[in-house]
Order: structure tokens, then C-alpha cells, then sequence
């Protein structure tokens, strides 16, 4: 550099022509580029940190090979002695070692492939340590063992689900701010089969109930499925709250009745569905009250022919119906009911009836000096199952709330399904406070809600109205205080009618036939009064009306004949077609062709 151009352009840094001050921007600009690409190669390499893990180790194996190599070659042995001792541990230990096992690791494929990861990478490391990485098939069989420690690393369906929502996650101190729960964090996540649950930690003075009010902004925050997420209370911590996101609805199908359980206890919880994490539903109904509620279609019977296909598993329950959708409902259960009202007076009339035992029993007690009647087909708990409860006559009023409120201790209890359980239709609630067992369906407004489950619980959380399929409901009994979805079981016509016969020659008698129970009946017991009286069930009589009840279901419409119908043209009994239209049924020569018309099979 001329001393002309030293003094035009200063000291050292002119290239040329160009001029120092320029050189000293592109070097910084040089500098920077070089600056923001290291940053943002390292950012997506820590996004990808899992996917790259199985080269990272690959990587770091064959860097500590070449230094052992050189450093401490008597390695080899204690690292090959040290990698297998780990693999025995991962194939056997955890099997007897349950904690190990649910903490860590909890299946045995995810064992063995962690096992055989360790037995590829030490027994390699051992060999590179002694004779040096770079020799003889060394490198080639690196490649080999990380190609075969890393596919099933890559597809592993569990993994990539958990780094999915780990990635979500890290976007929550935005969706925080979004939407009110500014400076709350992920304390916790853990990824199940049907999605995923985060535990959060709320700012000082945030509440669960600012996270269930937000509950639609977690999920367009977190990308989710509509109606996707559930939110509770942490039982130990209230500033804590529990979103469980399901990415996938594992309740959309029907889930069908299990195969029955034969006899059973009222004691006993009876099975009723599934909860959203694939947990058993099941409700206990001995000394409770039940109220079931919900929208029309939302599946109210369904859930009332579940509990009843329990309860007459139960020898030691009696159980008196009244459907006063004229017995449209109840009637497939008849061979296994003592009683059915499918008509007001008749409902009034059982419920006094009710009444009547519920103070013998009281009366009884006392005598006895017990607190609580210890059901037995001896002396069974009598449930009262109400369908559509709502229609109950003024005049059943009073019996009813005597009932919800007296009969708990003594075994005689109310399982009531109705739309909307008012003021009006519960006694200005008195009867809705008595109900211990709440379980709602869908629901169309908020305040149903609160109608059927109590005050305040759709602000908690419980959101009825977000359930989408008959069947889905939210349960709130003494077992079941958090809002988990779930479905009952689904229980087909045809089932119904083969349970109500399969369980007729368990059931107890009725308390009329006992004659141990010293109860003056005022009238007679409330059956449904067939508009032809029964004949009595002579062989001569019965084989005519075989015959005349399969001529019946063969002229049958599409759509079936009415049970009324069949008992008009046989001139039996209800409970004698019943059980022979269950027979037929079970021999596939009749059907149910809607709820209480039959018609043969074709
Ligand atoms: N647990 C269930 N799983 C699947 N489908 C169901 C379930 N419960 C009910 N359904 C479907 O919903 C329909 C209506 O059910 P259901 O008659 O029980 O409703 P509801 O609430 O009693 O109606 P209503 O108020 O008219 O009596 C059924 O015919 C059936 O197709």
C-alpha cells in the first residue's frame, strides 16, 4: 500500500480499491450471518433434538472410542462387562421390579429394544476402544448399528406423539397470555393413547375456574380437536389445574353391554360404561338415590336399561317400575320386574305402596335397634326405576320426596330419569337434593347443567352441553367428583329382552307373594292391567295361544305388533308372552322390530 493510498483510506483495512469503512461492514454483516445461521442451526437441532439423538450417540460413541483408544485401551473389557450387566438388568429385573417398570420403560418391547441398544453400542465401543474405530469393518458396522437402533427409534409411535406435544407446549407462555392465564407454565405433560394431559401451574391468585373458563381458547391455542379439552381441579393443589387434551374421541362408537355377569349384589358397584381413559364406569346404587337427566334422544333409556340390566342380576333387589310413556320403555323388562305402572294411578298406587313398606321397614329396624337394612334375596332393597319422571302425577308428589328423603337406610330407593328435573317436576327441589348418584347427558343450556348435577357445577366444569353422542355422560356421585366424559354401554332391544327372561327364575318375590311381610296391601299391587284379563295358563289354553301368538307375529307388520296387541289375541298374561316372545327371540323365530313390537324373523 502506497503512502497515497495510507493516507486517503488510513491503516490496514482497505482491500484495493475498497475502501476500509466498507470492508469493516461486510466483515461484520460476514460476522452476523455467520452468528444468525449458528443460532438457527442450533434452534432446530434442539427442535429435532430426538429425531437426531441416535446420531448424536452415534457420533459421541465414536469420538470416545478414538480417545479411549489412545488414552485407556484396558477399558474395553470393564465396558463391554459394563454394558452387558445393563442389559441383563433391562430383560430381567424390571419384570419383578413393578416401579422400575411403571416409571421408566413400562413394556417389554420398549426393554428389549432399549436392551439391544445397549448391547449394540457397548459391545462396539468395546471393540473401537481396543483396536481403534477406523479399523477393519468397525466403521462399517457403526452405520449398521445406528441404522438399527435408530428406524425403530424414529417411528416409534409413542416418541413422536410425545415430541408433538412437547412442541406444543412450547408455545403456552403465548397462548397464556392470549387468553388470560398470563404467567401460568407447564408443570407437567404426560402423552396416553388418546392424547394428552398437562398439569398446570397457575400465577399466584389464578384459579381453576379462570383455566375452565379459558378452556376454549387451550384449545385453538393448542391446535385441538373441538370439544376436545377437559379441565379439573387438582384434589391436593388449587393452584394447580389438570387439562386433559383427547386428540382422538375413544368414546365415538357405541361400546357394547359386556357379556353379563350373572348373579350379583346391590351391594356391588354395578357396570354402567367407560370413561374417557379407558377406565371402567361403574356406579354404586345400594342406599341411593339416582337421578338421570338429559335431552330427548340423549339416551336416558339407555342408560336406565344398563342399570337395570345390573339390578336383575341382583336376587337381592326387588325391582317396581313406572313408565309412563306406556311402558314403551320398561316393558321388554317385565319377566324380571315384580311390578310396572304404565299408567298414573298405577304410579301413584306403587308409590304408596313404596311408602307403606318403606315405614314397615323403618318400623322394623327400630325394633331391631339397626341403623341400615342389610339387603338379602331374603329381604331384598327395593328400587324404584322412574322412567321419564317428569310425568308423575301431583298426586305422587309427596310419596316420592317420602321416598327420596326416608327410604335411603331401609333399602328403598329411586333410580328417576328425566329431560329437565325443574323445580316443578322435584318438588321445589327437595327431591333433586336427595338424588346422591347425578348423572347427565347432553344437555342443550348451561343451566341444565346445574339443574341436573346442582349449583355451580357447569362453572366448574362440568359442561354437558359439549357432549355430542347419545349415551355420553358426566357422572357426580360420592366415586366420581372430577368431570370425566364417558359412554355407557350400549344395550340393544333384543339383548334387553333376553336378559329380562335369562334373569326371571332369580328374581325374589314380590313383597304381595311374601307371606312373612306382614303388610296390609290397601288395593292391589299396581301391575299393568291388560285390557283382557288373563286366562289361567291351562295346557289345553296354552298351546292354542302358542299357536295364536305365532299367527300374530307371522301377520305382523314391518314395524311389529304391539305387546298389547299379542296378550288381546292370546288372551294370556303379559308375563307369559313375554316369556315367550323371549323364547322365540332366543330360538331366532321373532324379533323385536322396534322398542315393544315384535314380529317373526325374515
Ligand atoms: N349408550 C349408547 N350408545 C350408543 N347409542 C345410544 C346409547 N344410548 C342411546 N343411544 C342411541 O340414542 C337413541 C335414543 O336413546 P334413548 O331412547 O335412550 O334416549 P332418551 O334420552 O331416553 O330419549 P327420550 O327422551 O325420547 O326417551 C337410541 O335409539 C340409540 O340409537
Amino acid at each position: 500500500m502506497t503512502g497515497r493510498h495510507r493516507d486517503r483510506y488510513g491503516y490496514g483495512l482497505g482491500i484495493g480499491f475498497i475502501p476500509p469503512s466498507l470492508v469493516g461492514i461486510l466483515l461484520g454483516f460476514g460476522f452476523f450471518l455467520i452468528v444468525k445461521t449458528v443460532r438457527a442451526l442450533s434452534r432446530t437441532a434442539w427442535r429435532y433434538r430426538s429425531e437426531l439423538a441416535p446420531l448424536v450417540i452415534a457420533g459421541a460413541l465414536t469420538v470416545a472410542g478414538w480417545y479411549w483408544h489412545y488414552t485407556h485401551p484396558r477399558w474395553a473389557l470393564p465396558i463391554a462387562a459394563g454394558a452387558w450387566t445393563v442389559v441383563l438388568v433391562l430383560l430381567l429385573l424390571p419384570s419383578r421390579w413393578a416401579v422400575v417398570r411403571r416409571c421408566w420403560l413400562p413394556r417389554r418391547i420398549e426393554r428389549a429394544y432399549a436392551a439391544l441398544c445397549v448391547a449394540l453400542a457397548g459391545t462396539w465401543l468395546s471393540a473401537a476402544v481396543t483396536a481403534g474405530p477406523g479399523t477393519g469393518p468397525l466403521p462399517g458396522l457403526g452405520m449398521l448399528f445406528t441404522l438399527a437402533g435408530a428406524i425403530p427409534w424414529w417411528v416409534h409411535r409413542r416418541r413422536r406423539a410425545r415430541i408433538q406435544v412437547e412442541r406444543r407446549l412450547s408455545a403456552w407462555p403465548g397462548i397464556a397470555d392470549q387468553i388470560g392465564l398470563t404467567g401460568s407454565r407447564v408443570a407437567s405433560a404426560t402423552v396416553g393413547r388418546f392424547g394428552y394431559v398437562v398439569r398446570l401451574a397457575l400465577r399466584r391468585g389464578q384459579t381453576v375456574q379462570q383455566a375452565v373458563r379459558a378452556a376454549g381458547g387451550i384449545e385453538s391455542g393448542l391446535g385441538a380437536r373441538p370439544g376436545s379439552v377437559r379441565i379439573e381441579a387438582d384434589p391436593v393443589r388449587a393452584d394447580r389445574a389438570i387439562v386433559r387434551v383427547m386428540q382422538v374421541d375413544p368414546l365415538a362408537r357405541p361400546i357394547p353391554y359386556p357379556e353379563p355377569i350373572g348373579p350379583s349384589s346391590i351391594l356391588r358397584p354395578f357396570p354402567l360404561g367407560v370413561f374417557e381413559d379407558a377406565t371402567a364406569l361403574a356406579v354404586k346404587l345400594a342406599y341411593r338415590n339416582a337421578l338421570i337427566g338429559g335431552v330427548v334422544g340423549s339416551g336416558k333409556s339407555g342408560v336406565l336399561n344398563v342399570l337395570l340390566a345390573g339390578l336383575i342380576a341382583c336376587p337381592d333387589v326387588l325391582v317396581w317400575g313406572i313408565d309412563l310413556k306406556g311402558g314403551m320403555e320398561l316393558l321388554p323388562w317385565m319377566p324380571s320386574l315384580a311390578r310396572l305402572a304404565v299408567e298414573p294411578a298405577q304410579a301413584v298406587r306403587m308409590l304408596r305402596d313404596a311408602v307403606a313398606e318403606l315405614d314397615r321397614r323403618a318400623g322394623e329396624q327400630a325394633a331391631a335397634g339397626q341403623r341400615l337394612w342389610q339387603p338379602s334375596p331374603a329381604h331384598p332393597a327395593l328400587v324404584l326405576v322412574v322412567d321419564e319422571w317428569a310425568e308423575l302425577p301431583a298426586a305422587a308428589a309427596p310419596l316420592a320426596d317420602s321416598l327420596a328423603r326416608r327410604g335411603r337406610a331401609v333399602c328403598v330407593t329411586l333410580l328417576a330419569a328425566t329431560q329437565r328435573p325443574t323445580q316443578k317436576a322435584m318438588q321445589g327441589g327437595a327431591i333433586r337434593s336427595q338424588m346422591d348418584v347425578r348423572i347427565c347427558l347432553r344437555v342443550r343450556e348451561a343451566r341444565d347443567v346445574d339443574l341436573i348435577l346442582g349449583q355451580g357445577m357447569n362453572a366448574a366444569g362440568w359442561n354437558a352441553q359439549a357432549l355430542d353422542a347419545p349415551g355420553k355422560l358426566l357422572i357426580s356421585d360420592p366415586e366420581h367428583n372430577q368431570p370425566r366424559p364417558g359412554r355407557a354401554y350400549w344395550l340393544p332391544d333384543d339383548a334387553v329382552s333376553a336378559l329380562a327372561a335369562a334373569h326371571a327364575p332369580i328374581r325374589p318375590r314380590d313383597l304381595a307373594d311374601r307371606p312373612e311381610v306382614k303388610q296390609p296391601w290397601p288395593e292391589p299391587s299396581a301391575a299393568p292391567s291388560p285390557t283382557i284379563p288373563p286366562q289361567r295358563e291351562s295346557a289345553e289354553n296354552t298351546t292354542t295361544a302358542e299357536q295364536k301368538l305365532r299367527d300374530a307375529l307371522a301377520g305382523a307388520p314391518q314395524e311389529g305388533t304391539e305387546i298389547g296387541e299379542l296378550i288381546q289375541v292370546t288372551g294370556m298374561s303379559r308375563a307369559w308372552v313375554y316369556r315367550q316372545l323371549s323364547a322365540l327371540a332366543r330360538q331366532r323365530q321373532a324379533t323385536q322390530a322396534q322398542r315393544g313390537r315384535w314380529r317373526t324373523t325374515r
